[in-house]
């Protein structure tokens, strides 16, 4: 950083970055790679009462709570948004994604249509949306089937459930198609360093203008 900018002119406030997709469409793998080159991006961690799949670990890529744990953190109001996907309660401790918020720090979501809804009514200006599509429906079932991390009866429920999700791609800010992984990842980053300098995020501008302004 060039110690002439000061650095008030580069106070914001954090976004949330919601990545959706059907399952398998690779929302994991493109949220590991964002989370590891990107120091100001933080994953929100989410509630569920799905059984833990195999190199999963809790408190990591979820915290795997009984369907009566659940219910207390509705009823508690700790969930920002929650759903029934599969079968299974999803939802997004409160918590965390307020402080990032706060303190200028962007937070990564991989939560479906149901739950891009309701951040959408609650925090429209804050939110930046992306979903992502497969390049075909052969493709999608190859990785669900090559990820080999669920029973076949799963995988069927989930393919079946591909097209309702896909149906919901135009409520979504950007739509980036997972074919090849390095020019999806390069869009992504694209949407977000474009979305940082969303003039409306950036709190200390206004002061750092009416002082430039000042030398004038
Ligand atoms: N609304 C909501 N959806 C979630 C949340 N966490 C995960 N999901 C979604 O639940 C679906 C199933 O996730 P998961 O069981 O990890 O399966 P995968 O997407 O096949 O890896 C995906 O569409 C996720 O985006 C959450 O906190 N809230
Ligand atoms: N662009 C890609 N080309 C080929 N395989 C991919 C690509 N992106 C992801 N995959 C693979 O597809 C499978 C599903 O990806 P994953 O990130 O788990 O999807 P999701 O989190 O959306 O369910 C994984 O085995 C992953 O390695």
């Amino acid at each position: 950083m060039s110690p002439e900018v000061e650095t008030e002119a580069l106070t914001r406030r954090g976004l949330m970055l919601v990545l959706s997709s059907p399952s398998g469409a690779g929302k994991t793998t493109i949220s590991r790679a964002l989370l590891k080159e990107d120091d100001n991006l933080v994953m929100s961690v989410s509630a569920t009462t799905r059984p833990r799949r195999p190199g999963e670990q809790d408190g990591k890529d979820y915290f795997f709570v009984e369907p009566v744990d659940f219910n207390l953190m509705i009823n508690r109001d700790e969930l920002l948004e929650h759903a029934k996907v599969f079968s299974h309660y999803y939802g997004t401790p409160r918590g965390p994604v307020e402080d990032a918020l706060s303190e200028g720090q962007d937070i990564l979501f991989d939560i479906d249509w149901q739950g891009t809804q309701q951040l959408a009514h609650k925090a429209r200006t804050d939110l930046v949306s992306v979903f992502i599509l497969p390049p075909s429906t052969e493709a999608l079932e190859k990785r669900l089937k090559t990820r080999a991390q669920d029973p076949a009866e799963v995988i069927d429920q989930r393919m079946s459930k591909a097209a309702e999700e896909i149906s919901h791609w135009s409520e979504y800010d950007y739509v980036v198609i997972n074919d090849d992984l390095d020019r999806c990842l390069a869009e992504v980053k694209a949407i977000l360093t474009a979305e940082r300098v969303r003039r409306t995020r950036r709190t200390g501008l206004i002061q750092f203008v009416s002082r430039l302004r000042e030398g004038y």
